[in-house]
């Protein structure tokens, strides 16, 4: 990235202050006229003294300077300090909603630790060099200044000064930009190193079943190395520079004394002017020191907005709700009157609580909004998340009743059974990438509103992708899919998420206790939902308040299914688990699909037999293509791949005979 653009992403992040930088700026300036005075005003006390006149005066306007300056100079520094933060937070605050925001995919694609490092390390760069361009400012104002000055107090003096200056300047010119070459390789290999650890990290278990902690470690120490030769690389950079400086003042110095004491010998020059002039050349080693500190912030402040700007090309998701869905024709397969938003209430709900959602249709459709990625300013302010509450069918709407049941809605024989699907994939296309090969084809797929789907299929046919084009972690390249008959389009990502739960096939389970992973979908989870969920799980003895990470595997699993499961999602999506679980889970997880699938839609990515033989309708993938579907009967009886595909999956089962 040319030096041009990150310079501008940087002003970017500053833009916001402005006013500040500029308060900033102008106390910068009085610090430094009160400085420039100094001298001046120091000459003026020797030559009273000399001449025998009032001291008085003199000493006043010294002592007063000296006093204003330093009163206005820690103004500043705490000011400077303050925005520093500010913006530290601010870059961190854009880059974490950005996260957020971000399509699962495009985000994933990513190594977590680099994308780690982005929002602990790369920010801190910006807190010198959110100073940098003032304090270059004030820099340079105090050179001019202080050149002008020297001129006033004895030009041939002056000239020595230029001289020593411009052979420094040059020298440092040339070496500067070689610090933030530096500086980007430097944090690039912190990236690494973040990435690797945290990878690592995560898998500790199988480093040290594999014996690889030595050889794992000794790779991610190479990148801390890289990190450290980089880092050492930028400090030699910037130690020549300090060096070359200082020792150019010096000489300078050495020089002017010389060329002073020779010309006030001859009588050229007064002893006080020379005095002055020479607390102006020490003064220059402040604004000279102040560019070079401030050009090295600069150039490390600009190589992190340039790392930060890159994350600009994740893509996000398409903006927050979008407005009401427009109303849909009736269709032959959905009734109009069925339909669970503005239905009637549920039969088979308790009586009085009227259907989970029961939001009047809106009177006034709008178009279906563009689903288009918000824009953002490079690290500005991140857009607003869609607020949840402003859609009529989140989870927190204000029409939302309470919730009839923590496991469990409506009943057998409700109107909704009698509704077309509740979701539909018509011809169905979908690839990871522009150059990729489609991984799904031609999906043409009815989820009934109540039931249980069971999904096979070789490994890499296509489930997981399945899973993701009805989340919309993928959009489909051609065909569409449908939620309640309208297309997902219409929906926004909260609203379609809102309907589907989702149980993960690494059962993940969030920082916190097992309580917070419970309630991470609906935060206002009364104690009694929470501990019905538990139960329908089979974990009711288990403490809410344990560590979430505390607890074995099959718990997790029971734990993501509880979590699911809290408020009856309209469909359960359930990536099972292929990691062994015990009798007890497997048989809990069982209890709770069929229980689930009584009342409304169930579908499983499975891996177990009892799954597949518990569906009430089994799809057959392969090859990113849907072979066959049917019931465990019919597909049995004929078709090939499912036979081969059962068979293995009872052969694993009669593997664990405790199962
Ligand atoms: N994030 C991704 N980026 C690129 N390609 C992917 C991605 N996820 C999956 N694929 C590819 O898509 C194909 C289908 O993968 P998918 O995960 O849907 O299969 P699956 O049937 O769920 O397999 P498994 O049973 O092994 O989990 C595979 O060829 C896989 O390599």
């Amino acid at each position: 990235m040319p030096d041009s653009t990150r310079l501008r992403t940087l002003l970017t992040v500053l833009r916001p202050h402005r006013r500040t930088m500029l308060l900033g700026l102008v106390l910068g300036l009085a610090a430094n006229a009160a400085g420039l005075a100094t001298p001046m005003v120091t000459k003026w006390v020797l030559d009273s003294f000399s001449g025998g006149l009032d001291l008085a005066r003199p000493v006043a306007v010294l002592a007063g300077l000296v006093v204003i300056g330093a009163a206005i100079g820690l103004w500043q520094w705490i000011l400077m300090g303050t925005l520093a933060e500010q913006i530290v937070l601010d870059a961190r605050t854009s880059i974490i909603r950005r996260y957020f925001q971000a399509r699962v995919l495009d985000l994933q694609r990513r190594p977590t630790g680099e994308l780690v490092t982005r929002v602990t390390s790369d920010t801190g760069l910006l807190h010198a060099a959110s100073g940098s361009l003032i304090g270059l400012i004030n820099a340079g104002v105090g050179l001019i200044g202080t050149l002008i000055l020297m001129g006033v107090l004895d030009l041939t003096l002056l000239g020595c000064t230029l001289g020593a200056v411009i052979v420094v300047g040059a020298l440092m010119s040339r070496l500067l930009p070689r610090i933030g070459v530096a500086q980007t390789a430097a944090q690039e290999s912190v990236g690494r190193l973040g990435a690797t650890l945290e990878g690592s990290l995560r898998a500790i278990r199988t480093v040290k079943a594999s014996r690889a902690e030595t050889r794992q470690g000794d790779e991610i120490i190479g990148n801390a190395r890289d990190a450290a030769t980089h880092s050492v690389r930028a400090a030699r950079v910037a130690a020549t520079v300090w060096t070359i400086s200082w020792s150019g003042i010096q000489l300078a110095v050495m020089l002017i004394l010389a060329v002073g004491a020779w010309r006030a010998n001859l009588g050229l020059l007064e002893v006080s002017t020379l005095v002055a002039f020479l607390l102006y050349v020490f003064q220059l080693m402040g604004p000279i020191s102040e560019l070079t500190q401030n050009l090295t912030a600069l150039q490390s402040g600009m190589a992190a907005a340039g790392r930060i700007n890159e994350l600009e090309s994740i893509a996000l998701e398409p903006a927050g709700p979008l407005p009401h869905p427009p109303a849909v024709p009736p269709s032959a397969s959905e009734p109009a009157s069925t339909s669970p938003h503005g239905g009637p209430p549920v039969p088979g709900s308790p009586p009085g609580v009227p259907h989970a959602r029961t939001s009047p249709p809106d009177p006034t459709p709008g178009p279906p909004p563009a689903p288009t990625a918000p824009s953002m300013t490079p690290l500005g302010r991140s857009p607003v998340p869609g607020s949840r509450a402003s859609t009529p069918f989140g989870p927190h709407a204000a029409s939302e009743p309470p919730p009839v049941s923590p496991i469990g809605r409506g009943g057998p024989g409700s109107p909704a059974s009698a509704a077309g699907p509740i979701l539909v994939m018509q011809g169905v296309t979908a690839r990871y990438g522009p150059d990729a090969a489609p991984v799904v084809r031609g999906i043409d797929l009815e989820i009934p509103r109540r039931g249980h789907t069971a999904i096979v299929g070789p490994s890499g046919a296509g489930k997981t992708t399945l899973f993701s084009l009805l989340l919309r972690f993928l959009e489909p390249e051609t065909g569409r899919i449908l939620l309640d008959g309208r297309p997902y389009t219409e929906w926004s990502n909260s609203d379609v998420r809102g309907r589907l739960a989702y149980v993960e096939q690494e059962t993940p389970v969030l920082p916190g206790t097992i309580a917070d992973n419970l309630r991470f979908t609906h935060p206002d989870a009364t104690d009694d939902e929470v501990r019905a969920v538990l139960s329908a799980v089979r974990l009711e003895g288990i403490d809410p308040a344990l560590g979430a990470t505390d607890v074995s595997g099959g718990q997790r699993q029971r734990i993501a299914l509880a979590r699911a499961l809290l408020r009856t999602p309209d469909v359960l999506l359930l990536d099972e688990a292929t990691a062994q679980v015990d009798g007890l889970t497997e048989a809990a997880v069982q209890d709770c699909i069929r229980e689930r699938a009584a009342v409304g839609a169930v579908v499983t990515i499975a891996h177990r037999l009892s799954t597949v033989l518990d569906a009430d309708r089994i799809i057959v993938l392969e090859d990113g293509r849907i072979r066959a579907q049917g019931t465990h009967a019919d597909l049995y009886s004929s078709d090939d791949l499912y036979r081969r595909l059962v068979e293995a999956l009872r052969i694993a089962a009669d593997d664990t005979s405790y199962v």
